[in-house]
């Protein structure tokens, strides 16, 4: 496991931040830590990168743990962190060249990747000059210039008009291509749905139900059809939309009657979202803010 996560404890003072959590994540693999505000998104990412100490549990990249050794454990993972950290008044170029100091890496891949999130002509661009979906990108190259295993984001995507936040799970996707493992956090359940080979619904520190987003939606699916027929054979006129439950016996001989009769148009399957299986699991939206 490239990273791993077991019975994560952490309380600020009196308010429960992790109460518990655990999750794993192969190498390759894209995964998502879905929840609304408040859930303790950051605080994971926090203590995964070393930022924060855990009160108990463990948290550990390439099954080290990474609190008091950093610098060791972090030469091989890139970070996206919430707030975008960079150097305003510094073009994007002098930005990323004090990182590959930094990282003590030659800087081949600053050019490449910025070729992949479409700045290159911008390299001499001052980061104030930018939109919050280009620093988003910078924040991306930023992270993978030292050509890292382990890619963590928090909420990457946050705040983006939607052709950024496209052109950003593109570039996620062709780097899960290539190898690289990504943790990402988000409050947007179509984005995780799309991205996230696995995803975890973290809830007042909880996580509530993990699994891939298919086996979610069936394991919480409600058994509904939406079935499309004519009221009298083969007459466009008369198409009639109706919601079944698939285990009322009824259904089935309705459904029958309808497709031996040739009056059958369409039926198809009525899943639930990942939102509308966070609801029900927790009864909060996604876009509830923690309080
Ligand atoms: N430094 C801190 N001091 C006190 N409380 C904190 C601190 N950091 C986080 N918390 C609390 O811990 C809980 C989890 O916060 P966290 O930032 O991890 O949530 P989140 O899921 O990342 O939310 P958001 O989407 O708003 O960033 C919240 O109740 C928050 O108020």
């Amino acid at each position: 496991m490239l990273i791993k996560v077991e019975d994560l404890k952490k309380s600020f003072g009196k308010r429960t931040a992790l109460k518990g959590i655990s999750f794993e994540l192969e190498a390759g693999q894209i995964y998502g830590l879905l929840g609304p505000n408040g859930a303790g998104k950051t605080t994971t990412i926090k203590i995964l990168t070393g930022q924060l100490r855990a009160d108990s549990g463990q948290a550990l990249l390439f099954g080290e743990k990474v609190f008091g050794r950093q610098e060791e454990v972090l030469s091989n993972v890139g970070i996206v962190p919430e707030d975008a950290n960079l150097y305003e008044r510094l073009t994007i170029e002098q930005n990323l060249n004090f990182f590959k100091r930094l990282y003590q890496c030659s800087g081949e891949l600053i050019d490449f990747y910025l070729e992949k999130v479409s700045l290159l002509g911008e390299k001499k661009t001052k980061v104030k000059d930018l939109s919050k979906g280009m620093k988003q990108k910078v924040l991306l190259v930023r992270a993978l210039i030292h050509r890292p295993e382990i890619l963590i984001l928090d909420e990457p995507t946050s705040g983006l008009d939607p052709a950024s936040a496209d052109s950003l799970h593109n570039i996620l996707l062709e780097l899960k291509e290539e190898g690289i493992t990504i943790l990402l956090t988000s409050h947007n359940m179509e984005e995780v749905d799309k991205l996230c080979d696995r995803v975890g619904f973290l809830n007042q520190g909880e996580l509530v139900a993990s699994g891939r987003p298919f086996d979610l939606k069936l394991n919480y699916s409600e058994n509904r059809v939406r079935v499309l027929y004519y009221y009298q054979k083969s007459s466009e006129q008369n198409l009639i939309e109706k919601t079944m439950q698939l285990d009322d016996p009824e259904a089935g001989e309705f459904i029958a009657d309808l497709i031996k009769s040739g009056r059958m148009k369409s039926i198809h399957s009525l899943e639930p979202t990942l939102a509308d299986i966070f609801v029900k699991l927790t009864g909060r939206n996604l876009e509830d803010d923690g309080s």
